[in-house]
């Protein structure tokens, strides 16, 4: 089986992009956040704390007829920017794109933070990573890939994510009419769980490509670019009146710059970001400052290739027995 999913950014800074994931029977069609990573697929739900959901849809288990209780099970995650949930688990069907697991584990939420409170956009996630990142006790629970995946024509999903307007994920299919040229492929560590890649180096504007060794995970769950010091220094450098905020916790630089182009290489071939995806948005609304799409990754302590660096190609996510991306410009 093959299948497809629109997927839109939640707003005009393409803050995230959400899918319609129907679970349940009768379908209760929730827009959730797929998260490569992640590995948590949770929502928002009757069982949430009614002063934590603010219009968000919820997942109501006691109107599905084949939802089911995981006795014992519960669930907590956080992420990087802080933001965290919690809950309990059914099990339901699940359809993504016309492909269905019958028995997903859905993680029903209890308690949400304030930022997913504040987000009616999204109404849950649906973590794409390994099976090793999912925090169900007292054991995982699988990922909507994974229990799909010996379906699948071919072992993969793709993501086509686009500037201010709907792109798509595919599930076991590559379609060769999303890219141009070819797609290169290079290998993954799934340790401890992400979909973790080298990039073969980078280049700013048109100054000359520097091979260098750029270690980073592909994480649409993740709005910007993080990189290393050096690389984000060296880009900014270029952008007249662009300084390190401590106020803003960040690259700022006039809305009005311009910014140059930044590629990224993986193997022999390079993915061209263009410089008005640097241009994340104003500070706060309606502010001539800007904060930026490429950020310095040391507090994170790993290098991100957020959906600043994802809407520039199209990428391959094979989760064949050893698991590789394929990324192709478009
Ligand atoms: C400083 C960076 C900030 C953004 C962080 N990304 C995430 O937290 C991804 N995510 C998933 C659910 N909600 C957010 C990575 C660190």
């Amino acid at each position: 089986t093959s299948g497809s999913v629109a997927t839109s950014p939640i707003d005009s800074s393409d803050d995230a992009y959400s899918i319609p994931v129907s679970i349940g029977t009768p379908a209760q069609v929730l827009n959730l956040d797929l998260d490569t990573g992640s590995s948590d697929l949770w929502v928002f739900s009757s069982l949430t704390t009614a002063s934590e959901v603010n219009g968000q849809n919820i997942y109501t288990p006691s109107k599905s007829s084949t939802s089911k209780l995981v006795s014992g099970a519960t669930w907590k995650v956080k992420y990087g920017d802080e933001s965290t949930s919690s809950g309990v688990v059914y099990t339901d069907k699940v359809t993504v794109g016309g492909i269905t697991a019958s028995s997903q584990a859905v993680e029903v939420a209890k308690t949400v933070s304030a930022s997913f409170t504040s987000n009616s956009d999204i109404d849950g996630l649906i973590g794409m990573g390994f099976d090793s990142l999912n925090s169900a006790k007292p054991s995982a629970v699988p990922t909507f890939f994974d229990n799909i995946i010996g379906n699948l024509d071919s072992p993969v999903f793709t993501a086509d994510l686009k500037h201010n307007k709907a792109g798509s994920y595919d599930f076991g299919v590559i379609d060769s009419s999303k890219y141009t040229g070819s797609l290169t492929y290079v290998a993954v560590d799934t340790d401890p769980g992400y979909w973790k890649f080298t990039s073969s180096g980078y280049g700013i504007g048109s100054a000359a490509f520097k091979s260098t060794s750029v270690v980073g995970i592909a994480d649409t769950g993740t709005t910007l670019l993080y990189l290393d010091t050096a690389i984000v220094k060296a880009y900014y450098a270029t952008v007249s009146g662009a300084s390190n905020s401590a106020t803003y916790g960040g690259w700022v630089f006039k809305c009005s710059a311009t910014l140059p182009n930044f590629v990224f290489g993986v193997g022999s071939a390079k993915i061209t970001i263009p410089g008005s995806y640097i241009n994340y948005s104003p500070v706060t609304t309606g502010s001539s400052t800007c904060f930026g799409g490429l950020q310095d990754s040391t507090d994170i302590g790993i290098n991100i290739f957020g959906d600043v660096a994802l809407k520039a190609a199209f990428v391959v996510f094979d989760g064949s027995d050893t698991p590789r991306l394929g990324w192709a410009s478009k």
